[in-house]
């Protein structure tokens, strides 16, 4: 599913319109008729349901909604909340339907918080992708009356407001319950600070022409794509078809990320994984993973240091999972980026001092999977910046120091060298937790190893983690007391829903 800027879904318009004669008063039919039709979920028969409408073509989506609720009976009221001279092209051609239906609208504003107050559903049709900065009135006093009233707020495209694409503007926008997006969702569906307006979010189709669109390179990565791309264990397959992984990390003081991290890629089908991890861990981190083999570090003061040891006839490396800050351990990761050929993730504390331009010498896949924190740091940006621009830092980023870039959070940002973009949208408040990011490397290197894009591989191991969090707080855990071991032990009901 793409995931589509202002200028691109402008874009989309103008081909299906332009191009395939589709007129913009069809599209706009489309458009509000399979609105309505999603929006039905959420209204009963004996609701009263209030439909504001702004001057431009997402107020035209209103008219036509308005229009196809009267027409199946249901209670609305239609208020337009501008000057009738300010509704033009195919807006106003659908308010001359609206009314050639038989059916009026209001304007007299001092009478709509009353009917706010009284309705049960109010639909937002004010503005979509074309705002354009901070609302002025009177939508900011109308978003400001609907979003303390108790019916369910409903909006058509985005909620009035919301801009659809990165922004450093504060936000002043309808509070949605649910939003019915149009044809594709906009990049502030994933945005931290925009995403919960939008409350849950659907897609329709609205008719245009699919195959003629220009391909943007950025999409959701959804269930069915897993489904696509998921490694199949063939039935001759043995435990080197699936990949011989090392995991490097681990300090006398924080053995338990390196232990998670190999416990995860092993549950996640690896064939082989070899901890790498200081001598003094080792008793403590192998009662607990018999699967695995063993490769001691060098120590200094139970930090890994020393020289990297031969890496090579390894499919996947991981670095950095409870590694430490110690300045001993750069020559270590120095080492690593210098010799492993075989795809390298490195996480956590590996990222801390991580020599760019080593990483840029790289000619082998590079794997950087960040939190904001992280980023920032990495990027010489703030987190705020992150926060704001994940998309277009990320895409700078990882162009620039050829490198997959990882970009977790609520909606994980998944960058190529070359700029394109996954994200992944599940999981949940339970993984905000130590040892989260640890577990997520181990499903990684697993899904590295066993899939030939990395992009596909990356995108499905976000998948994966995300997923089996969101099906442990609702069978066994809360998202309180769900832990990263939980959700190790968890994977394999995920993988069994994908029958691998
Ligand atoms: N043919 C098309 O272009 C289609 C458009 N569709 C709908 O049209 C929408 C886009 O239409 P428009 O480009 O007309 O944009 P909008 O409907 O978002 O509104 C633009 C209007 O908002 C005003 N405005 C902008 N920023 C404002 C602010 N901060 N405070 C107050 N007013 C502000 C502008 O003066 C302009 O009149 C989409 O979101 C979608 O709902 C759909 O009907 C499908 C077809
Ligand atoms: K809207």
């Amino acid at each position: 599913m793409d995931i589509v800027t202002a200028q691109e879904m402008y874009e989309w318009d103008r081909v299906a319109i332009e191009e395939a004669g589709i007129t913009g008063a069809m599209l706009m039919e489309s458009a509000g008729r399979a609105v309505t039709e999603d929006m039905l979920r959420h209204i009963k028969g004996s609701d009263q349901v209030v439909v504001l409408i702004g001057a431009g073509n997402n107020g035209g989506d209103g008219f036509v909604i308005a229009r196809t609720l009267l027409n199946r009976g249901y209670n609305v009221e239609t208020w337009q909340v501008v000057s009738d001279d300010k509704v033009r092209g195919d807006a106003k051609t659908h308010r001359a339907l609206f009314q050639s239906s038989g059916y009026t609208y209001r304007t007299d504003l001092d009478g709509l918080e009353p009917s706010l107050e009284r309705c049960d559903v109010i639909i937002d049709a004010m503005l979509g992708i074309g705002v354009k900065g901070n609302l002025r009135e009177p939508f900011s006093t109308i978003v400001r009356q609907a979003n303390v009233q108790r019916a369910r707020r409903l909006a058509v495209d985005l909620p009035t407001g919301v801009p659809a694409d990165e922004s450093d503007d504060d936000i002043d926008a309808f509070r949605a319950d649910a939003t019915t997006v149009i044809a594709a969702p906009k990049m502030s569906a994933f945005l931290e600070r925009t995403r919960p307006f939008y409350g849950e979010w659907s897609v329709v189709e609205i008719g245009l022409p699919v195959n003629e669109l220009p391909k943007t390179d950025r999409k959701v990565w959804t269930r069915e794509d897993v489904k696509r791309a998921l490694p199949i264990r063939e039935a001759n397959s043995h435990k080197g078809s699936h990949g011989k992984g090392v995991v490097i990390g681990g300090s006398k003081h924080m053995p338990g990320s390196i232990a998670m991290s190999a416990r995860a890629a092993l549950r996640s089908g690896s064939g082989l994984i070899t901890i790498a991890t200081v001598d003094s861990a080792i008793p403590s981190v192998a009662p607990f993973i018999q699967e695995a083999t063993y490769m001691g570090l060098e120590e200094n003061d139970g930090f890994a240091t020393g020289q990297a040891p031969d890496l090579s006839g390894f499919d996947g490396v991981a670095f950095g999972m409870g590694i430490g800050r110690d300045p001993d351990t750069r020559g270590l990761l120095e080492g690593v980026l210098e010799k492993v050929e075989a795809p390298l993730l490195i996480d956590a504390d590996g990222l801390y001092e991580l020599p760019l331009d080593q990483v840029r010498a790289r000619r082998n896949p590079t794997v950087l999977t960040p939190h904001p924190g992280e980023f920032a740091r990495l990027a010489e940006v703030s987190i705020s910046d992150v926060i704001a621009h994940p998309f277009s830092l990320s895409r700078q980023f990882a162009k620039e120091y050829g490198v997959y870039l990882v970009l977790k959070g609520p909606s994980t940002i998944i960058t190529s060298p070359d700029g394109e973009q996954l994200v992944d949208t599940s999981g949940n408040a339970g993984l905000a937790k130590g040892g989260s990011g640890d577990v997520l490397s181990g499903v990684l290197l697993a899904m590295m190893m066993q899939t030939d894009s990395l992009m596909e591989a990356l995108a499905n191991g976000c998948f994966l983690h995300g997923s089996t969090a969101e099906h442990l707080t609702v069978e066994k855990h809360s998202m309180t007391d769900l832990l990263a071991n939980d959700v190790i032990e968890g994977l394999p009901v995920t993988f069994r829903t994908f029958s691998c």
